[in-house]
């Protein structure tokens, strides 16, 4: 007989600042239901907010889903709370997939200066960690693209020649997206295509990765399991959330459960809905409904730091 684990609490936006472990006095122990490890990194980064790091990936998870990449807006209040907790954590993070100067043109931040605009602890990893722009200075650094980006650029127009109408290219210099959500029947379109473009990634030096009615070609080797790693060595965080939607994000909940076992409290956080892949919702220790559901976690965190 096989048994399932049991799901991850569940806090649905609208009751988010009222029921749940987010509203737990930080000095008491965790809900019922909202079992440790999860509840005592919550507790961890409440009560000592300046060693937390707060880590958010963007699509599915601060911005709704959409059909074509450029029209993904942060959900409603979502800049603001990153705003309220940016000052409050020891670091906030925006893990993406995004080049950095696309999220930052689709969520309004500062481009300079950022600093004193209260979101000098605010770093971005775009492109899964390839690149960094850095709130406290407004700077981004961000490698040149590997040669086999330019060859698949370049081979991309042949491969996709017998593509479906709807079918699209989301070039972010560094990897090239195969986007098929607005193809008559994306999931077919995406089977077609895919041994192709997994073919030409290999050939060239860069791996495939799936996403929601997308296959990235990207630079191996940087994930954002790394990425978040990296960040929190680099900051000696002591309790960790990551909040994410979609396979990209399952390295990085590989990380939090790894930091565990070195006495970092880790929290994952999924972000619901009809597109969430089920290894990530099984892997969360907290389930909200969607972006609403994220910038109402966001909010009570930043309440109850105070
Ligand atoms: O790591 P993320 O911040 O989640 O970025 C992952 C990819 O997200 C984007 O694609 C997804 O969102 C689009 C807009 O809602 C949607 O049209 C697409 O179907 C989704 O897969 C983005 O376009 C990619 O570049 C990111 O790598």
């Amino acid at each position: 007989m096989t048994t399932s684990p049991a799901p991850a609490p569940r806090i649905p936006p609208a009751s988010a600042p009222t029921v749940g472990a987010p509203t737990e006095p930080p000095d008491s122990a965790p809900t019922p239901g909202f079992g440790l490890p999860g509840g005592a990194a919550l507790a961890a980064l409440i009560t000592a907010p300046g060693h937390a790091l707060v880590a958010l990936d963007y699509d599915g998870t601060l911005a709704p889903i959409m059909p074509r990449p450029m029209d993904a807006a942060p959900a409603p209040g979502a800049v603001d709370a990153l705003r309220a907790l940016a000052s409050r954590v020891g670091t906030l993070a925006i893990i993406t997939g995004r080049p950095v100067d696309a999220l930052l043109e689709l969520t309004g931040l500062p481009t300079a200066g950022a600093g004193e605009d209260g979101l000098a602890n605010l770093t971005i990893l775009g492109q899964y960690g390839l690149q960094r722009w850095e709130g406290a200075t407004g700077d981004t650094v961000s490698p040149e693209p590997l040669p086999g980006v330019a060859a698949v650029r370049a081979r991309l127009p042949e491969v996709l020649r017998d593509a479906p109408p709807g079918v699209t290219v989301e070039d972010k210099g560094q990897a090239l997206v195969i986007h098929v959500r607005r193809a008559a029947d994306p999931d077919a379109a995406l089977g077609a295509l895919a041994p192709a473009l997994r073919r030409l990634a290999e050939e060239h030096g860069l791996e495939a990765a799936p996403g929601k009615k997308v296959l990235e070609l990207r630079p191996p080797d940087h994930d954002k399991g790394r990425a978040l790693r990296e960040l929190v060595d680099e900051r000696s965080a002591r309790s960790v959330l990551m909040a994410g939607d979609d396979l990209g994000d399952l390295p990085a909940f590989d990380a939090v459960e790894a930091l565990r076992s070195t006495g970092i409290a880790g929290l994952t956080v999924c972000s619901d809905g009809p597109e969430v892949p089920t290894a990530l919702r099984e892997r969360a220790d907290l389930v909200v409904d969607g972006p609403a559901g994220i910038v109402a976690l966001l909010q009570v965190l930043a309440a109850r730091i105070g």
